[in-house]
């Protein structure tokens, strides 16, 4: 079967520095991917990567069987959904909901082609009322809160039915509530059987959704562990990429991570 990611020895280099050091990672379909690690960890740089908007300096990457370098990218990417804090910083803040996510279809953001048929606005409400927020359509994107533009950006990414779908820190800025309703969607989307693979970056595990079957660690532009999910986000892995003392709890489908107390840490 086609990887949906295959990534060998992926070095990514700017200004004089290594922002990815020989990563290797392959993503097969069916599989949920989380991106953990540090400030600066490269996970951002990973996603301009998988989303074919940065090439290797040097190795190979393949995205859903297309090799960067010998596949035009305009083809590639509307496979691909993405939503990132930089894609929600380039939508203008008077575009309509409806139109934003309707747009999608086009890979443009704001409103550019009036010849919207019936499927796509009726794809475009289902999407909305898949994640719960129908009533924001009418209102302007400049005008919601942060964890509402963060569930619209998700909507559009789902607009073109892409194979993967690529989630950016999709929870930050939400409030516990906000959150909560995100983990339920992002549940809801990997046990569909005909839904995208995902793939989200995240700095909190509590964000993870029960679903998510593969985690990958990186720490300083390396690969610290990658695998399914329980057995890298594993308290030695975490403490090793974090360098501090972590401990992770897994329970019914969700993990979370914390320092020990401090007073078992003097112990
Ligand atoms: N064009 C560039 N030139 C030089 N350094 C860069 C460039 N772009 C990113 N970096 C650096 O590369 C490192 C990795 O950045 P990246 O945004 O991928 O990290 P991240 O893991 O997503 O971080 P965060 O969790 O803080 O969002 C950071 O130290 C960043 O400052």
């Amino acid at each position: 079967m086609t990887a949906v990611f295959d990534l060998t020895d992926v070095t990514i280099v700017r200004s004089g520095k290594t922002l990815l050091d020989r990563v290797s990672w392959r993503a097969e379909p069916g599989e949920h991917w989380v991106i953990v690690g540090p400030n600066g960890a490269g996970k951002t740089t990973l996603l301009q990567v998988a989303s074919a908007n940065m090439h290797p300096t040097s190795g190979t990457a393949e995205i859903l069987g297309e090799r960067l370098g010998s596949v035009d990218v305009f083809e590639l990417r509307p496979r691909i959904g993405h939503t990132s804090a930089a894609i929600a910083e380039r939508v203008p803040a008077d575009e309509t909901v409806r139109n934003l996510i309707l747009s999608a279809a086009y890979a443009v953001l704001g409103r550019w082609n009036e010849e919207y048929d019936d499927e796509d606005h009726r794809r475009a409400m289902a999407m909305l009322a898949e994640l719960g927020i129908a009533p924001l359509a009418d209102r302007t994107f400049g005008t919601l809160s942060e964890g509402e533009k963060k569930r619209v950006l998700l909507a559009r990414s789902l607009m073109t039915d892409p194979e993967v779908v690529l989630l950016d820190e999709p929870a930050a800025g939400m409030d516990v509530g906000a959150r909560e309703d995100l983990v339920e969607s992002l549940e809801a989307l990997a046990s569909d059987e005909f839904g995208p693979s995902l793939v989200m970056v995240s700095h909190h595990l509590e964000e993870i959704a029960p679903g998510f079957t593969h985690a990958l660690l990186l720490s300083g532009g390396s690969v610290v562990a990658s695998g399914p999910i329980a057995q890298v986000l594993t308290s030695e892995n975490l403490s090793l990429a974090f360098r501090q003392r972590l401990e992770v709890t897994h329970d019914t489908g969700r993990f979370s991570a914390r320092r020990p107390p401090l007073r078992r840490r003097a112990n």
